[in-house]
């Protein structure tokens, strides 16, 4: 059954939004909105995003105070009003009740068919990135592994993936950490990276923040500084950035 092609695209466009929509609300107000799981049928909404977080308190003893000035400003940069935004917001399938009754599923696998909303995507990573002295992109599997690549080669770092147990062949360095409904592993090989790099964690989407946490702690355990975590999408009343703590997050879109 062709399931997700019966949906309209969500769009945040030039359409006026619907009553109740999440549409271009201000930050203070994302973090009050409704779970991921919606009524069936409804069709989730995706909203331009504003994600900047300063990380104030973090440890940065292996980062000089210039870099910590630059890496500050970077978080707390000019709001995002970037038109392709709005491409890539339009090219995300939603589906709901998948895999399970109440989820809303966002699909990027249709914004990838489409050229310039993929392109985009990375390009916009691309411009936040670029001369930041990042030397590492970790990116978590599966969707991570899309989008961390492309960013990696064209910001001159190396890409470390970050894989579900028993993957890796050499030895590893793994995290547990817990989602929605259980528990899961992440593991790294040791010797991807040295203390004192400069990395950026990349993932499709952050909900709970387990999976991106889980990220974070297995490059801060050898001594990597994780400059940002980026996500195509965040699902706003998952708490996931709760999770995260003090440490910033960047997102293109935003998803109830
Ligand atoms: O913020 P969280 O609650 O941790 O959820 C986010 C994670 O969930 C999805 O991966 P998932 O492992 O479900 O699917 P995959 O098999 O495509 O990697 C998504 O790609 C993120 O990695
Ligand atoms: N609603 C959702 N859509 C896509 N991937 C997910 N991972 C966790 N929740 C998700």
């Amino acid at each position: 059954m062709m399931r997700g092609s019966l949906l309209p695209r969500c769009s945040n466009s030039i359409f006026p939004p619907p009553p109740n929509s999440n549409r271009l609300r201000p930050p203070f107000l994302k973090r009050l909105s409704a779970p991921t799981a919606a009524p069936s049928g409804a069709q989730s909404r995706l909203t331009f995003s504003q994600n900047y977080r300063t990380a104030p308190n973090r440890l940065r003893s292996s980062v000089s105070e210039s870099q910590w000035k630059q890496d500050r400003e970077m978080a707390t940069g000019d709001e995002l009003q970037d038109p392709r935004i709005a491409r890539i917001s339009s090219a995300i399938r939603v589906i709901p009740d998948f895999p399970k009754p109440g989820i809303m599923f966002q699909d990027i696998t249709t914004m990838l068919l489409d050229t310039k909303a993929f392109k985009d995507t990375i390009d916009l990573f691309v411009e936040r990135y670029r001369d930041k002295n990042i030397s590492v992109v970790a990116g978590v599997e599966a969707r991570g592994f899309i989008f961390g690549p492309p960013i990696a080669l064209a910001i001159g770092a190396k890409f470390v993936p970050m894989r579900k147990p028993n993957k890796l062949p050499g030895e590893v360095i793994s995290e547990e950490y817990s989602l929605e409904y259980g528990t899961d592993k992440m593991e790294m090989h040791v010797g991807a990276v040295e203390a004192g790099e400069r990395a950026l964690v990349i993932d499709d989407l952050i909900a709970t923040g387990g999976t991106l946490c889980a990220a974070v702690k297995l490059l801060e355990r050898v001594g990597v500084n994780v400059v940002e975590c980026a996500c195509v999408i965040e699902l706003l009343g998952l708490k996931g950035r709760e999770r995260l703590g003090d440490r910033p997050l960047f997102v293109l879109v935003n998803a109830t």
